[in-house]
């Protein structure tokens, strides 16, 4: 970092700008990002990022669309949670707006490198000038990506204003939306970049888009918003009629299915609850769970699929079914790995003393399991369960 450029107060909010740089790699990515930060802001981020990894020949192309301006397509098949591109922005500025007469939005496009810059101006602007003079403010507006600066120690739920960030970035930029996309992008404060990963498997191609709208609202709020905020009318698949139903039910379906994928887990049975009550029947949550896969598919929703993935591959370790485990622990390793590390590092331990569990040897398999840690002692902790129930009630048969 190079020690604040400029310093401005609006109100209650000061920005200071900046020039972030980065481990230098040999792909085309930029190495410095122009930053606008709170100054809270500016000691908690990595003094040395991580470098990102470069990817030998990309897996997408930009190409023109018809009526999109440019898209994102797959230049070959990808496969579900894979990575289509790390990349860092060129440009991390605040979400909320700065007043219109503010010179930073100037100064911060006077630090993007000059090959950058005449990129950066070619990413759509759909703004009206008269509201958004500035050229750097209208592509942010349009373009920006949300990144989470949450750090440790910060809530959840609620995330502090002066941690509200968006970032410009010159590839990823580019993927237009979609109410059932193929992709989605993880922000990493450690790398300062951004993933793009596949959340199902994507053709050769296939455009890759990703969702600036929350999918579980209904179509008519998608609509509205993406009217608003980016100037245009969805007719994506999930939006525009299908050939064989009447216009109304559709809608009418596919926006009920949206509402309950979004409070499934507040609704419906989940796998620690299940855990507490042995008298639930052994598949209550893989079948619920199985319904929601069902409704996120039809949806186009894959990106939140992770935690009903996660839920069922522990149910299956619960009752102790290795070849189910198996196939399901597999899949969260297979499309998780970008979303949630730490949990795909727990099913690989799970996975790896399993594979190792010979099916009739059952005190092998506690103490293999039991080495694995907490993840391990779960480990078929459901047919024991059941098993001490049924041997107490014999017990008492014969009182
Ligand atoms: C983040 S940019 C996407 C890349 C953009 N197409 C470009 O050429 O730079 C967002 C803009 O792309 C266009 N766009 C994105 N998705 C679209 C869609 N599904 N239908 C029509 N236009 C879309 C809109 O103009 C929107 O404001």
């Amino acid at each position: 970092m190079e020690g604040p450029l400029k310093t401005w107060t609006y109100g209650a909010h000061t920005y200071v700008l900046n020039i972030l740089s980065l481990p230098s790699t040999s792909s085309a990515t930029p190495t410095t990002i122009a930053t606008l930060l709170h100054p809270s802001m500016t000691p908690l981020l990595p003094p040395s990022p991580t470098s990102i990894p470069v990817l030998d020949s990309p897996c997408f192309e930009i190409k023109q669309t018809m009526y999109k301006g440019a898209g994102m397509f797959a230049a070959r098949g990808i496969c579900a949670g894979q990575v289509i591109i790390d990349e860092h922005p060129v440009i991390i500025l605040p979400n909320k707006p700065l007043p219109l007469d503010s010179p930073a939005y100037d100064e911060l496009e006077e630090l993007v490198p000059e090959d950058k810059i005449v990129e950066m101006l070619t990413l759509t602007n759909c703004q009206d000038r008269k509201v958004c003079p500035s050229n750097v403010e209208g592509i942010a507006r349009t373009n920006a990506l949300r990144l989470a600066m949450r750090l440790p120690g910060d809530s959840k739920e609620w995330e502090p204003k002066e941690r509200q960030y968006g970032g410009i970035f010159l590839k990823i930029n580019r993927c237009n939306h979609s109410c059932g996309p193929n992709a989605a992008f993880r922000w990493n404060v450690d790398t300062l970049s951004a993933v793009l990963y596949a959340v199902r498997p994507i053709s050769e191609g296939e455009e890759i888009t990703i969702t600036y709208a929350d999918p579980t609202r209904s179509r008519a709020e998608r609509i509205a918003h993406l009217e608003q905020n980016y100037g245009f009318t969805c007719d994506c698949p999930y939006c525009s009629r299908p050939q064989s139903s009447s216009i109304e039910e559709h809608i009418n379906a596919s926006d009920a299915s949206r509402a309950q994928l979004g409070t499934w887990f507040a609704l419906h049975p989940v796998f620690s609850k299940w855990m507490l009550d042995p008298c639930l029947p052994d598949d209550f949550v893989i079948s619920s769970h199985l319904h929601a896969l069902k409704l996120i598919e039809q949806e186009g929703m894959q990106g939140m699929e992770g935690p009903f993935l996660e839920d069922i591959a522990m149910c299956y370790a619960a009752l102790g079914d290795k070849i189910e485990f198996m196939k399901w622990a597999n899949r969260v390793i297979a499309r998780c790995g970008i979303e949630d590390v730490e949990m795909v590092r727990k099913m690989k331990v799970l996975l790896q003393c399993v594979e190792s569990i010979e099916e009739d040897d059952r005190r092998d398999r506690w103490s293999k399991a039991r080495k694995a840690g907490k993840q391990g002692k779960s480990w078929g902790v459901r047919s024991r369960q059941k098993q001490r129930k049924s041997s107490k009630n014999q017990h008492s048969w014969h009182y």
